[in-house]
């Protein structure tokens, strides 16, 4: 007797891997977002429905199956920022991406110098998978391209908008004056001011690339996966920002809350950049070093 994978053909195979691809794809796109927790109801509530069917409960399950055809809708209009934000990344032409791209980063990493030699703090995220929508909402919406002197303007001190984070998706900037969540306090940043704990706490919940300019240091340093990373001098961001943004040769990370454990290692401010589950990239979870001056090789 044949056992049903003998009868499976290339085209069910193929057909499975795109259904698993676009599952997974799927799953990047929310998670860490306000969608997981929607995706959690919906289960509960797919799950009270099959439960209603199986036990014959008849009105019960017609009230649900009416609910949950009119629920489709509302979350077409509700996820209405996110799907737009996935169609557009399918979409996008990638050649004339990687050009711009490249010209961005290295204007970001520019503003990240000068903002750093003057000592004026900044806070930026980059959108990678994660949809930054309901953060960018936080703050003030803006559709501008990135360049050396707009950002130096947006973070100068009296500037309206220096207050809060800005996010970057693409080669624009979205928004500026955005609240970021903070770090949750299982205590390693505790000695942290929010700035660094808002970029930490940013990446934590999602797979963004944050960049925190000290208003106290003048230092730069970048926040992946939940963890700070060391001072960065402008060749090293710009290496960073290539590896990270750019080639996007390291796969984005799993968001990850951090868990209590054995430090991973301790920069000259005294962070521990994380068990070694939280799994950053190679750059950042290099041992720290001491601090070098910023470079000023322009872009
Ligand atoms: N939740 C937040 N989201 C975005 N930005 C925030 C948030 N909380 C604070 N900030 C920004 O951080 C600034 C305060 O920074 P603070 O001095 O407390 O932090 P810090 O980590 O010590 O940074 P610095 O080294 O630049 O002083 C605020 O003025 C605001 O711009």
């Amino acid at each position: 007797m044949l056992t049903p994978f003998a009868q499976l053909g290339v085209q069910d195979i193929l057909d499975m891997v795109l259904v698993a691809f676009l599952l997974y794809q799927g799953y990047l796109l929310i998670v860490g977002t306000r969608a997981v927790n929607v995706l959690r109801g919906i289960l509960v509530f797919g799950g009270m429905w099959l439960a209603a069917e199986v036990l014959g409960l008849a009105t019960l399950s017609y009230l649900l199956g009416r609910a949950g055809a009119v629920g489709l809708f509302a979350l077409v209009v509700l996820f209405q920022p996110e799907l737009r934000a996935a169609l557009e990344r399918v979409g996008r032409p990638r050649g004339r991406d990687m050009a711009e791209g490249g010209a961005v980063l290295q204007d970001l990493a520019r503003a990240m110098e000068r903002l750093a030699e003057r000592k004026t703090g900044a806070l930026i995220a980059i959108e990678r998978l994660t949809p930054l929508g309901e953060y960018a909402a936080s703050g003030v919406r803006l559709d501008a391209v990135v360049s050396v002197p707009f950002l130096e303007a947006l973070f100068a001190r009296n500037a309206p908008l220096h207050d809060g984070g800005v996010i970057l998706q693409g080669t624009r900037v979205v928004a500026a004056g955005c609240l970021f969540p903070l770090q949750s306090s299982d205590g390693t940043y505790r000695r942290y001011g929010t700035r660094h704990r808002a970029a930490i706490g940013l990446s934590e919940l999602t797979d963004a690339v944050v960049l925190v300019v000290s208003e106290e240091r003048g230092s730069m340093r970048i926040a992946l996966a939940g963890r700070l990373g060391p001072d960065l001098n402008g060749t090293e961001l710009r290496e960073q920002l290539r590896t990270l943004v750019y080639d996007r040769q390291v796969p984005p990370e799993r968001p990850l809350r951090r868990r209590a454990g054995p430090a991973g290692g301790q920069d000259q401010d005294g962070p521990e950049l994380g068990p070694p589950e939280a799994a950053a990239p190679e750059a950042l979870s290099r041992e720290p070093r001491p601090r070098e001056p910023a470079s000023r090789e322009q872009a």
